[in-house]
């Protein structure tokens, strides 16, 4: 998987296919909402599973209901890559069946 840093057009274009993800900063995020703080935990952990099976980690917060993913990576330089947007589209199929929306 490539590491160079996207352009802001190719950046829009794949968030475009990403419904509640955004650009922050030089990161990309999103904030899932779980119907109880077990099943946010529960979210947290399913979601650092896959983060090791990538090798590509993001800023986790878990809040009372929530669960927030924010990240850019760091082998370039802090920079949004296709590394960002695999880890999302993988978050995505996963998320579901926690009950997240
Ligand atoms: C050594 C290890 O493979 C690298 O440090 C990985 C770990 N997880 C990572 N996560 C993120 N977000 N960006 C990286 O560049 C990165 N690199």
């Amino acid at each position: 998987m490539p590491t160079e840093p996207l352009s802001q057009k190719d950046i829009e274009d794949r968030l475009a296919e990403l419904p509640g993800w955004s650009l922050d900063g030089d990161s990309i995020t999103r904030t899932y909402r779980l119907g109880s703080h077990f099943a946010a935990t529960g979210l947290v952990v399913h979601i650092a599973q896959t983060q090791e099976e990538l090798d590509h980690h993001s800023t986790l917060t878990l809040g009372y209901d929530t669960v927030g993913l924010t990240v850019n990576t760091h082998d370039a330089g802090g920079a949004v890559t296709a590394k960002d947007f695999e880890l999302a589209h993988r978050v995505e199929d996963l998320a579901p069946s926690h009950g997240a929306a």
